[in-house]
């Protein structure tokens, strides 16, 4: 058999700190908007533990895991430095958890930004109080098995999103949305710019409310009418068909 589906590549290439930092603080909508809306994770894969004080956001580190078998997992656990979000297609799997309290508690201790498994965990009891975003589809006591194969630093999907090492996460109560290393410089500037735009909306909406509805009609025409054309306002639809 050849080594395909049992690797575990050391080398990729991690993303300058400084442009990572510039996503702190912008929502994963408005990155998303951005990309044209198309670089979310499903919304199966939730935040397990929304007491944690810090958003997701780190750089991918990459398993593909067999359903139910978590040793890559282990294997990243011990590779993964500060600031790396370990991120885990476990294929969906939900009849086993592929980590619990001590190997979380473990990458909480590690300084790493966060773990993020599509497929499910266990111990939620303890993984509520730890102080690290954990994402994950579900939870179940059912342990894992300990055998591989597996890949480590592979491209993978998560969520119904391709993921490579080396990508960068940004996560919050919404989801997660997936940046390109390549991308992220220039995505991160138009997502600055989004959020700018979003909060003098929310400034407008509360000092003049009529000048806001007033925009918001004209706006909302303008998109009916630049289709090329208008909009389609009819009376009353029981009129209509005499009901
Ligand atoms: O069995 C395992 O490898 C995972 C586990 O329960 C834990 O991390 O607490």
């Amino acid at each position: 058999m050849v080594t395909i589906g049992n690797r575990i590549f050391t080398k990729f290439e991690r993303p300058d700190p400084k442009v990572v930092e510039m996503f702190r603080g912008l929502p994963s909508s408005n990155i998303n908007d951005e990309m044209n809306r198309l670089f979310c994770m499903h919304d199966y894969i939730r935040l397990m533990n929304p007491a944690c004080s810090r958003p997701l956001l780190g750089t991918a580190i990459t398993v593909k895991a067999p359903i139910g078998d978590n040793l890559f997992f282990h294997q990243a656990l011990d590779m993964a430095q500060p600031g790396d979000i370990i991120v885990v297609d476990g294929a969906s799997g939900c009849n086993r958890s592929l980590a619990g309290e001590i190997m979380l508690r473990f990458a909480t201790k590690k300084g790493l930004a966060g773990v993020v498994v599509d497929g499910c965990l266990r111990d939620l009891d303890g993984i509520e109080k730890l102080d690290m975003p954990i994402y994950a589809k579900g939870i179940t006591p059912q342990g894992p098995f300990k055998f591989g194969p597996g890949e480590v630093n592979t491209p993978i999907a998560c969520g119904g999103q391709v993921v490579f090492p080396g990508d960068i996460l940004v996560g919050d109560p919404d989801g997660i949305v997936v940046i390109r290393r390549q991308d992220a410089e220039v995505v991160a500037q138009a997502a600055i710019k989004k959020k700018a735009s979003e909060d003098k909306t929310f400034e407008l909406m509360e000092a003049d409310l009529a000048a806001y509805a007033a925009k918001h009609k004209a706006t909302t025409e303008k998109r009916f009418t630049s289709a090329g054309g208008e909009v389609p306002q009819f009376g009353s639809y029981t009129e209509l068909y005499k009901l």
